[in-house]
């Protein structure tokens, strides 16, 4: 089946997590329900990093990990981002199970929003950035409830989980230490889930004939199709 939650190993490499890691430990944290819309306030308990210039950097980091990371790339199809909320929970806090909002703005902490519809993001797909490791903490975590039975995650610092938008999740109460995240949201360039997964098995066909027979007819073809279901279905 196609891996619908997908997980990114080592998303931050070791200096940039030190770096974020070093400005979150340093920062002003705020209510977390500044950043709720919806349903999701009732639920919401957390804190999240407030928009200084510290959280800027962070949020350069995290933005540039984005745009390197080629197997988001090559299986999202990034169109835009929102700025990454750094959320920190203590212990007793959590957010209750919810779904996310399907269009996000660009604001951030006591920022106004743009003309309708400008600065918006379409969330296709979320995304956590682990940044505790997880021995350091109990319970937070990421937690998706469905027919087929609960998936949780809980990965190392630095490493991260994508998954499409609208599936009903929840932080789990956090039961001792301090469990911190990077949370964003992502606009893929192409918004049918079929179009977009025959893009990403085209393009990992033909990264693959690269490998195994660099320059054979095959590899040329299946390079030429990989780019034509792109152009056909990318709103750029
Ligand atoms: O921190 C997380 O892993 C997810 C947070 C979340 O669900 C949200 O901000 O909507
Ligand atoms: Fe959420």
């Amino acid at each position: 089946m196609w891996p619908t939650i997908r997980v990114i190993d080592n998303f931050l490499d070791p200096t940039e997590l030190k770096t974020v890691t070093g400005k979150v430990g340093a920062a002003r944290f705020v209510d977390g329900r500044v950043s709720a819309d919806g349903g999701s306030a009732e639920v919401k308990n957390n804190q999240e990093m407030a928009s200084e210039q510290q959280y800027v950097e962070v949020v350069k980091i995290v933005d540039r990990a984005v745009r390197a990371n080629l197997d988001l790339n090559n299986s999202v199809f990034p169109r835009s981002i929102t700025r990454a909320i750094i959320s920190r929970y203590e212990d007793g806090m959590a957010y209750g199970t919810h779904i996310d909002s399907p269009i996000m703005g660009f604001t951030v902490q006591n920022e106004a929003y743009g003309p309708f519809g400008q600065n918006y993001v379409r969330s296709d797909f979320s995304m956590t950035v682990f940044l505790a490791e997880p021995d350091t903490y109990d319970g937070g975590e990421l937690s998706f409830g469905s027919p087929w039975g609960t998936h949780t995650y809980k990965l190392p610092a630095g490493s991260a989980v994508a998954y499409p938008t609208g599936l009903p999740h929840q932080v789990t109460p956090v039961t001792r230490g301090v469990r911190l995240a990077a949370v964003l949201w992502l606009q893929s360039m192409i918004r049918d889930h079929e179009q977009r997964r025959l893009a990403s098995q085209l393009n990992l066909l033909a990264t693959r004939l690269e490998s195994t027979e660099a320059g054979s007819a095959n590899a040329q073809l299946a390079r030429e199709l990989a780019a034509t279901a792109l152009r056909i279905n990318a709103d750029i």
